[in-house]
């Protein structure tokens, strides 16, 4: 089927033009295993010289090309012309093994770099839309596999052609008729390969689904644990695994089952071609038409064409799987970036105006969740969102950072479109806190000085202090070299949130986005924070994010959201005043309007 022939072709073609500068050690590791192939055809040869020796004497073939008639003196010569041999042999299979592993290191540690590189860069919205364990299962399996085919399978490949190639050649040369016989086997076991590479193909793409569901379904449950045990859900959670990995076993036993089916096939073939070569050879040797040497040496040379072949199925395995996991990583790498950085960069120093003009936003296929909203924040100003929960705060905060692009609208940043800026100058000027703080494992100040690598244990404890996180951390073990786990999971929330206001801080941004930062501390701690982040909002811009209304009633703006559109914009005076959905809120918050009194 010809329209099958490029995706057949073109991952392996895309991996050889992608990388070029790995052809050169291609080739000198095609040239050492062709070396070596040769090199190990020899000494079968060389038995059927010394057989030649044995009984044709001063007549032999080395005899006669050495011009040697002692039978022990060419014995000598067929030993030492051994041993350079082996010394060839051995000397280019380590050269061969060298340049093939290299080969396929070089290109796995590339390709995973360059694929990893490629999907930290791709949209959030791509991330959130797919499980993170398929990924990962491309990110790893994927590239392991590719390395596996280019170490092992390729260079199997190779040989096991150059075999062919070298076993004719000396059978061609001994008997037309002969090499026919011997030959006789390979279509079959190369149509047969063909005809199980297409079968496989569906059952191998099974298998790359359940794995990719084993490890999304293990990376979540272990993300999950606390939740897991709280629900005292192991159990569920165990036969849900038992599943997903019972769906893995069967999809491998299927394509194990058919690829092994291929071997009996294969040893058929062989049976039969090595039969004609003893029958239809020893006849020949009998009758005067063929010399023993050359007898022998061909019944020892179909051996090792022949077997080899058993092993067709095995490298066939590699080559499939190493094809479907270079389409997929090529695949991965080719996911076009959607949220592409423009080039301008922003005049400094960055003002901090922020704007949004007539934006339409939403996720995916999904409805519109932000509609028709204009909002202007002046450079220097700390502005407030606030909405019942779903309103579309955290929405419109992605925006600003250009985590998405509206649908409809532009968002502006010191008076430019956001989608010509590049990320230093956008996403550099911003100190983002987001809802859900996360941090790595790492030190306490790694972790702070994340956004700025460089900077100071002073500049560290200056924006530790500005969020109000200095005193909990000298009450760490080792203070700011305390580790704190993957996750942040040392710290408890309201800690790892104050850790991430001094990291947002410590960048020294022209704009503060922050995403319900103080959500998870105490009302003391919140006032702190409060007090820090009116100095450090005194010369910024600051984009606020709160459910709790008395930490924003100071904003310059308040701008409420409901159902993905500002319904009411003012101070906080003003708004009380205006007596609408803002004064309700602010209302039930103070407890001035107490449906029910507290129990207890
Ligand atoms: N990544 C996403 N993919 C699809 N829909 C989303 C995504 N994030 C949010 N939404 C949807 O967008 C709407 C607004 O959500 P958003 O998180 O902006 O609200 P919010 O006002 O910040 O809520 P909260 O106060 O609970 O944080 C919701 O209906 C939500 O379901």
């Amino acid at each position: 089927m010809p329209e099958d022939l490029p995706a057949a072709v073109q991952p392996l073609r895309s991996l050889w033009q992608r990388y070029g500068a790995y052809r050169s050690r291609f080739v000198g590791a095609v040239v050492a295993s062709t070396v070596n192939k040769v090199a190990d055809v020899v000494p079968e040869l060389l038995i059927g010289a010394a057989v030649d020796v044995v009984v044709r004497g001063d007549q032999s073939l080395v005899g006669e090309v050495l011009g040697v008639e002692s039978r022990f003196a060419q014995l000598g010569w067929l030993a030492v012309i051994n041993a350079v041999v082996w010394i060839i042999e051995s000397l280019s299979e380590y050269v061969a093994s060298v340049l093939w592993r290299g080969l396929a290191q070089g290109v796995e540690h590339d390709m995973r770099v360059e694929a990893y590189d490629h999907v930290q860069h791709l949209d959030l919205g791509w991330h959130e839309s797919r499980p993170a364990g398929s990924t990962l299962a491309t990110l790893n399996d994927d590239v392991n596999q590719l390395e596996r085919f280019l170490d092992v399978g390729a260079p199997a490949i190779l040989q096991t052609t150059l075999n062919v190639l070298l076993v004719g050649a000396v059978f061609a040369a001994a008997s037309g008729q002969l090499l026919l016989f011997a030959f006789l086997p390979i279509p079959v076991i190369v149509v047969g390969s063909l005809v199980f590479q297409r079968r496989l193909e569906p059952l191998y793409d099974r298998v790359r689904v359940a794995v990719a569901d084993l490890s999304s379904t293990l990376s979540s449950n272990i993300s999950g644990i606390a939740t897991i045990k709280a629900f005292t859900a192991e159990d569920r959670e165990r036969d849900r695994v038992a599943a997903v990995s019972q769906a893995y076993r069967e999809a491998n036993t299927a394509a194990i089952r058919s690829s092994a089916a291929f071997v009996p096939l294969v040893r058929v073939a062989i049976l039969t071609g090595f039969t004609c070569t003893l029958l239809l050879g020893g006849w020949a040797t009998l009758r005067g038409d063929l010399a023993i040497g050359l007898y022998s040496v061909l019944v020892f040379m179909t051996q090792r064409l022949l077997w080899p072949l058993t092993e067709v199925a095995e490298v066939l395995d590699l080559y499939q799987r190493g094809r479907a996991s270079a389409a997929r990583i090529l695949g991965l790498l080719e996911v076009p970036v959607t949220v592409p950085a423009g080039s301008t960069a922003l005049e400094r120093p960055v003002r901090g105006r922020v704007e949004l003009r007539g934006v339409r936003a939403g996720y995916a296929d999904g409805p519109d969740v932000l509609h028709a909203i204009d909002m202007v924040v002046p450079a220097g100003e700390t502005h407030a969102i606030v909405g019942s929960t779903g309103s579309g705060k955290s929405s419109l905060l992605r925006l600003v950072l250009r985590f998405d692009d509206p649908r409809a609208g532009t968002v502006h940043f010191d008076g430019q479109d956001v989608r010509d800026l590049d990320w230093d100058s956008l996403r550099g000027s911003l100190g983002y806190v987001a809802q859900d703080v996360f941090m790595f494992a790492g030190s306490v100040a790694d972790n702070i000085a994340y956004g700025r690598p460089g900077a100071t244990r002073e500049e560290i404890l200056a924006a530790a202090e500005g969020a109000a996180a200095l005193d909990f951390i000298e009450a760490m073990p080792d203070g700011l070299d305390s580790w704190v786990g993957e996750r942040g999971v040392t710290l408890s929330g309201g800690q790892r949130q104050r850790l991430a206001l001094a990291r947002a801080l410590l960048r020294d941004p022209a704009v503060l986005v922050l995403d319900e930062a103080t959500s998870a501390v105490d009302n003391e701690t919140e006032a702190a924070i409060q007090r820090s982040l009116r100095k450090a909002t005194a010369r910024r811009t600051a984009i606020v994010v709160a459910h709790r209304l008395s930490t924003v009633r100071h904003a310059h703006r308040i701008w409420v959201l409901d159902a993905g559109r500002v319904v009411e914009a003012g101070t906080h005076d003003q708004l009380l005043e205006h007596d609408g959905a803002y004064a309700a809120l602010w209302r039930v918050q103070t407890g001035e309007l107490t449906e029910q009194p507290q129990a207890g």
